[in-house]
């Protein structure tokens, strides 16, 4: 579909739109009420008429694609209950044919990210693989790894990251609230130390078991959630709840980069509130994204 047209009778069509504009919304309900959230990535396609921009290098007549990027945040902004995504790609369409006299059709695409809640504040993206690494010396010396791989966890409360060196190149503020958002990669390796120690198959009940406590020691106990002080310390009381509670693991590695979900603020000199953030309304990015990792083990362990 496209606006046809005929320019010195040559058949002339054009379209043009935004892109990927990627937002999270957070739905709040109250102070103790469930949080619902998610993540889209919006693609604006508008015909309009808007030739002499092609013709005349005439832009008055064009909606600047970064206006349309800016619309998705204000609409997203202006839902204040729950829509899915067909009905907030009607919202946007209906705007952009209402609003602009030159616009006759508009083509919203959006495609949501499965993110699932696992329990209150909290989401899962069901993504994660299972992975391992063995070795067997003609001895009948073992060593296994196990591991979890892409396992994306996200909290919309109880994060923050204060007190951290500030310099001359800080500007980053202080928070006690933010959005957590990672994906975890970790591998453990368990003391089996030769064949004949490993008697049944414990390797999938245990990886269930540890992705579980890797998860419920990220968001804490369902009703309460847990405060996140930093990624560093989230991603030790991990390692450290696995050690504790699985004997035959020595030690664990994990990866958890820190996945920002930027706060949108619109503002221009004529209208200096556009969408002010309120812990409603995000930028989802991969990149750049903070690198954080460790591992920990008993000591006398083979890491
Ligand atoms: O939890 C965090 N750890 C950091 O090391 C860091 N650095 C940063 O900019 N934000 C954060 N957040």
């Amino acid at each position: 579909m496209a606006a046809k047209d005929q320019i010195d009778g040559l058949n002339f069509q054009q379209r043009h739109g935004k892109e990927r504009v990627r937002v999270g919304r957070v739905w709040r309900h109250g102070k103790e009420g469930p949080h619902f959230f998610v993540e889209w990535n919006v693609s604006i396609t508008l015909l309009s008429d808007c030739i002499p921009a092609y013709v005349h290098a005439d832009n008055s007549d064009i909606v600047a694609t970064d206006t349309m990027k800016n619309t998705v945040y204000v609409k997203a902004k202006e839902c204040s209950e729950k829509v899915s995504v067909e009905q907030f790609a009607i919202i946007l369409a209906k705007h952009f044919t209402s609003f602009y006299q030159q616009v006759t059709t508009a083509i919203i695409k959006i495609v949501e990210k499965p993110w699932e809640r696992v329990s209150i504040d909290g989401f899962k993206l069901g993504s994660e693989r299972h992975t391992t690494e063995v070795f067997v010396k003609k001895n009948g010396a073992l060593g296994v790894t196990s591991g979890v791989e892409g396992l994306a966890l996200l909290k919309t409360t109880k994060s923050g990251f204060e007190g951290f060196i500030r310099d001359q190149n800080t500007i980053l503020p202080e928070t006690r609230e933010r959005m957590l958002a990672t994906e975890v990669s970790a591998s453990w390796r368990y003391h089996f130390d030769s064949l004949s120690s490993v008697s049944m198959d414990p390797f999938t009940e245990t990886y269930l078991d540890v992705k579980k406590v890797l998860v419920n020691t990220f968001f804490g106990p369902p009703k309460e959630g847990v405060y996140s002080p930093s990624v560093q310390a989230t991603l030790y009381y991990m390692a450290k709840a696995v050690l504790g509670r699985f004997p035959d693991i020595s030690s664990i590695q994990l990866k958890m980069p820190n996945i920002h979900f930027l706060p949108v603020n619109l503002s221009s000199k004529d209208n200096p509130v556009i969408v002010k953030f309120e812990d409603d309304v995000y930028l989802p990015t991969d990149e750049p994204h903070g690198s954080i990792e460790a591992s920990l083990g008993r000591i006398h362990s083979k890491m």
